[in-house]
């Protein structure tokens, strides 16, 4: 089997007498979508958070790409290509999509004699914030002001970023929340598609995307991991469906 890249052991984070994560232990592998998911309040976004580096474990390690990276922060962790959840907030919204794209392959390149040039005729930073853009399928949305993207491409545009930034693994946190059908379908086969050169961590409560979507599925309640398997292990697990999936398996 391929080793993982990214593998959590024995985490634990306590909030007062709230145990969020209780002994999780998790891997993300090659090429795969590893879905999480769990009623509200299970702990997902805490779990994520302590990926990602913004919040500290008060026990268990993260190892990313073979490196221990539990002592890092979220900085650190990005520039090593662990791809956090970027959040609309985090948009310039009076750039255009391609623009927003090349802040982050200037911030990664760390050019900033580029003061002195026109950025936006610079190619070693329009081409990669380009291909970036095609990736997402956001090509023709190229000069168009991020405030006038729909909510869909501007999820669109978060994850051209992460990818221009050189995101090894890519940890989403609810990409589908807020889409409506269409744009959910569309976001779904990103996803997909984007698998082979990035894995993917997802947390999602659109159950028919992780079921569209998930190579493994762990399932997350009081902060342990009750379960973990395929979708059909999944589906079939009579704790899971009591649990958290009812009517919806
Ligand atoms: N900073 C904090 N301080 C205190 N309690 C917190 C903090 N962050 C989260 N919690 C608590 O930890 C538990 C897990 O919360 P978390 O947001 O991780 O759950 P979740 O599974 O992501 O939920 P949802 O599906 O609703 O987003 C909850 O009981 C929450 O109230």
């Amino acid at each position: 089997m391929a080793e993982p890249v990214l593998d959590i052991r024995d985490l634990y984070k306590s909030f007062g007498g709230l145990k969020a994560t209780d002994g999780v232990s998790l891997d993300l592998r090659p090429g795969e979508i590893h879905a999480l998911i769990g009623p509200n309040g299970a702990g997902k976004t805490t779990l994520i958070h302590q990926i990602s580096g913004a919040l500290r474990p008060n026990a268990g390690s993260i190892r990313f790409l073979g490196q221990d990276v539990t002592g890092l922060d979220v900085a650190a962790r990005a520039r090593l290509g662990l791809g956090r959840t970027f959040q609309i907030s985090s948009l310039a919204m009076d750039f255009s999509a391609l623009r927003n794209v090349m802040l982050a392959v200037q911030g990664r390149q760390g050019a900033s004699f580029r003061f002195f040039r026109n950025v936006m005729s610079d190619a070693t930073l329009t081409e990669p914030a380009m291909a970036a853009l095609g990736r997402v399928g956001l090509a023709g949305r190229a000069a168009v002001p991020a405030s006038e993207l729909s909510h869909g491409e501007r999820r669109q545009l978060e994850i051209a970023i992460a990818l221009a930034l050189g995101s090894k693994a890519l940890l989403l946190d609810e990409p589908m929340a807020g889409m409506g059908q269409e744009g959910s379908r569309a976001l779904t086969g990103l996803l997909d598609a984007l698998r082979a050169e990035t894995p993917i961590l997802l947390v999602e409560h659109d159950m028919d995307a992780v079921f569209a979507l998930a190579d493994r599925i762990s399932v997350l309640v009081y902060g342990r991991i009750v379960a973990s398997g395929t979708v059909a292990e999944i589906r079939g697990n009579p704790d899971v469906r009591s649990a958290y999936l009812g009517e919806r398996a």
